[in-house]
């Protein structure tokens, strides 16, 4: 049984011990969700649902300072960051509020059979497992869209996050949800199993790890159940020669730093155009340098600690076999002695294709750099990866831009910004980034019957 605590990554200190729910806890949990499922709640209007996602905006606009200590405390997020992650869950609750009912209307299909279109109906109960590393956004991303159609939800929190957990549960039903309609659940892996495989349960969604996300879709596919999966990312920051450096460096630098670099859409491996790339290199190892590290709380740090000892403790692991393999340390590469779960700002250069490091994923503070002579190598470099979540492209050409961005394959990527996240954009990636769509009118009808109806002609 997993336990639940929340303890602080910059000192180690426990804050606070969580007691998991047991079988009756979760037997009673799923009795209310599908007991409200079959209700008008879900089946009926969808205006009081929509009412309640606008009051859970302005509750969670009215506590942005408490809600993001919290987080930045459990999991070491920058304050400001969670300061903006916070503010991106009202968007996105405000997001479905305002736009769920004409996303959800009925859909004309012109046929010769007759008048025909497709409705949108909730399918029932889902199970949601989330990552500590948005604690409050993975959540919104599963609620929002799922509240508004009218699928109850049981969420699996991380088990580093059970404050923000605990908290953002109460904010749904201070927002006037019913019981079940969202409910966390401190439990194990396998009590998450144990739902999936039940009747009433008719999806799941998870964000997290390929271990975990394999794990559970084999599980949802035993039992002919929907899923999502947004997992891991290697995703690409393709400097081409003509691009705005200072520019490219100054947000390369952001987009491998912020959260601590645990974020799956983080820039991760920088392909520079050879005419560029020592320009690059020697910024971007200065600002990577600059990084302040510190308390999360305090405003002036800029580099918070890993969100746990355990994910310190594997990505120095990680560091140490690449360069074991061949790859050259250019900056940083070890822990920060001390309290807390700090790691050096990290630069990797020459990691060849038999380093196990040019497959793998650092979710940490640390970039790999790729040097390319063209276009095309650019793209094929970019390709050459397990993963397809996102990505970014730097160049004054745009057109040059839309022309890498549509060979890369990924489900995501920007030009002339780091990668980013909107409630009306679609999220997700393909190969072993997952499966599937959240945000946007996409991810509200992942979970939704779309059913087609046919008055014949
Ligand atoms: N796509 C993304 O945004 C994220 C990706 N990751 C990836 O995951 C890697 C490791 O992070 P980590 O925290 O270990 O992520 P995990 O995948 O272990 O955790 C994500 C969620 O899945 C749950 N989980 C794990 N295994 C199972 C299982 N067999 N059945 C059901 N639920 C399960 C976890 O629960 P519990 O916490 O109780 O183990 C947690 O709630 C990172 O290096 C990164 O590659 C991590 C975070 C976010
Ligand atoms: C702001 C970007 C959000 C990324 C969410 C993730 O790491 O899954």
């Amino acid at each position: 049984m997993s336990s639940y605590q929340s303890i602080n990554p910059a000192n180690n200190q426990l804050l606070k011990s969580w007691p998991s729910h047991d079988a009756a806890a979760v037997s009673q949990a799923l009795e209310t969700a599908d007991r409200l499922f079959h209700s008008s709640w879900s089946k009926g209007d969808i205006a009081p649902r929509l009412q309640v996602l606008a009051r859970l905006a302005d509750l969670i606009e009215s506590r942005v300072d408490e809600l993001a200590a919290i987080a930045s405390k459990e999991m070491g997020k920058l304050i400001g960051q969670s300061r903006g992650e916070v503010k991106i869950c009202a968007q996105i609750a405000r997001y479905y509020a305002d736009h769920a009912a004409e996303i959800l209307k009925p859909q004309p299909y012109p046929s010769e059979l007759g008048e025909a279109w497709v409705e949108y109906h909730p399918i029932g109960v889902l199970v949601a497992v989330e990552p500590w590393n948005f604690p409050y956004y993975q959540l919104m991303r599963v609620l929002a869209p799922n509240l508004a159609l009218g699928n109850p939800v049981l969420a699996k929190h991380a088990n580093i996050v059970p404050h923000c957990a605990d908290v953002f549960a109460k904010l749904v039903i201070e927002a006037g949800a019913p019981e079940g309609a969202w409910t966390n659940l401190f439990i194990s892996s396998d009590q998450v199993a144990e739902l999936i495989a039940d009747d009433r349960v008719q999806g799941v969604a998870l964000t997290g790890s390929e271990r975990a996300g394999s794990a559970v879709a084999q599980q949802a596919g035993k039992y002919l159940k929907k899923s999502t999966l947004e997992l891991g990312g290697n995703d690409v920051f393709v400097v081409l020669d003509d691009a705005d450096i200072d520019e490219a460096v100054r947000q390369g630098a952001q987009a491998r730093l912020s959260n601590c670099g645990q974020v799956c859409t983080a820039a991760k491996r920088f392909i520079l155009h050879e005419k560029i790339a020592s320009a690059f290199i020697d910024k971007f190892s200065a600002a990577l340098k600059a990084a302040r590290l510190g308390d999360p709380l305090d405003e002036q740090t800029t580099l918070g600690p890993l969100s746990s000892k355990d994910a310190r403790d594997r990505l120095a692991k990680q560091v140490d076999e690449a360069v074991q393999n061949g790859a050259t340390l250019l900056i940083g590469g070890k822990p920060v002695e001390g309290v807390g779960c700090y790691f050096q700002p990290t630069i990797l250069t020459d990691i060849r294709p038999d380093n196990p490091a040019y497959y793998e994923e650092f979710f940490g503070p640390v970039a790999q750099i790729y040097v390319v002579g063209d276009d095309n190598a650019a793209v094929a470099l970019a390709n050459d990866s397990h993963y397809g979540l996102g990505g970014s492209v730097w160049t004054q050409d745009i057109a040059r831009g839309r022309r890498l961005a549509s060979a890369i394959e990924t489900g995501m990527v920007f030009i002339n910004s780091q990668s980013d996240t909107s409630a009306e954009l679609p999220f997700g990636g393909v190969k072993r980034s997952g499966y599937g769509r959240e945000l946007s009118d996409l991810g509200i009808k992942e979970f939704a019957n779309q059913k087609l109806v046919v008055v014949a002609g």
